[in-house]
């Protein structure tokens, strides 16, 4: 089974008040985190990506990820963007496994990309990591609650998402409208029905929206750096 990511960068940050796949995060661009990641997994052939094509091709150049095959331009929305990647990747063939990854995931590991990979030959017709809730969830109207979920029914959904080429390329042909009404590209197979299968994704794997999301992530690198250290001392 051949498996190749396409890693969505095209967005403008307006959460973040600023672009945010090239800021800064302890001396790496964003996305150079994510990049490096998808170049450590075994699992993967090939790293398609959407954004800047001149800045990703640099990035990709300057820092040897080999599996850099290009770059489409972004779309409207993150579901636009995701038909334009898979556009360029007209040469996969139908079978290929693609994982689909938002590039401001920068802290995906490659255990939890082979995780996804790994998931994909068991007949679902797409893999998505996801954890169990830990705040209340309210449905709200304005400022009224409506209700209280049942918080053991929901769960927080990441990135990477699985899916073979055939399928997304058909769901992907829709109209505008039904590409818009997404937020992730799972839930379009859902509302094809398809089915979707859920393995265990990482507290780490967060997605840098918001200002404080780059703190957090900071601190989760330098702990991770950390770590690597004390393990690399022990080995000596
Ligand atoms: N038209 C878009 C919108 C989003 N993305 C990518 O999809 C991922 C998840 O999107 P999000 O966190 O919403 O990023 P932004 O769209 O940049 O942020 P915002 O919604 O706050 O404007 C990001 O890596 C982003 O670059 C994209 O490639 N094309
Ligand atoms: C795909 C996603 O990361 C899954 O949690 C999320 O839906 C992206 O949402 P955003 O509105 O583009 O930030």
């Amino acid at each position: 089974m051949t498996v190749v990511a396409l890693v969505l960068a095209g967005g403008i940050g307006s959460r973040m008040g600023r672009p945010k796949q090239f800021l800064d995060l302890l001396g790496k661009p964003v996305l150079l985190h994510t990049l490096q990641a998808f170049q450590r997994a075994p699992e993967v052939a090939r790293i398609y990506a959407v954004g800047d094509a001149r800045r990703i091709e640099l990035l990709a150049e300057e820092h040897a990820i080999d599996k850099y095959v290009g770059c489409a331009a972004p779309g409207e929305s993150r579901s636009h963007s995701t038909r334009n990647g898979l556009d360029l990747m007209r040469s996969e063939r139908e079978g290929t496994v693609a994982l689909i990854h938002d590039g401001c995931r920068c802290l995906v590991t490659p255990e939890l990309i082979g995780r996804v990979a790994g998931a994909t030959g068991d007949g679902a017709d797409g893999v998505i990591p996801a954890l169990p809730v830990s705040d209340t969830i309210k449905v709200a109207s304005g400022e009224s609650v409506e209700k209280t979920l049942d918080r053991s029914l929901l769960r927080a959904v990441q990135t990477p998402q699985a899916f073979r080429m055939g399928l997304l390329r058909q769901i992907f042909s829709s109209s505008e409208e039904f590409l818009a009404s997404a937020t992730d590209d799972a839930s379009l197979v859902e509302k094809s029905g398809g089915e979707v299968r859920i393995v265990l994704g990482e507290r780490t794997n967060i997605k840098l929206t918001s200002p404080e999301d780059l703190v957090l992530a900071e601190a989760i690198l330098l702990a991770r750096n950390r770590k690597g250290h004390h393990a690399r001392r022990a080995a000596l």
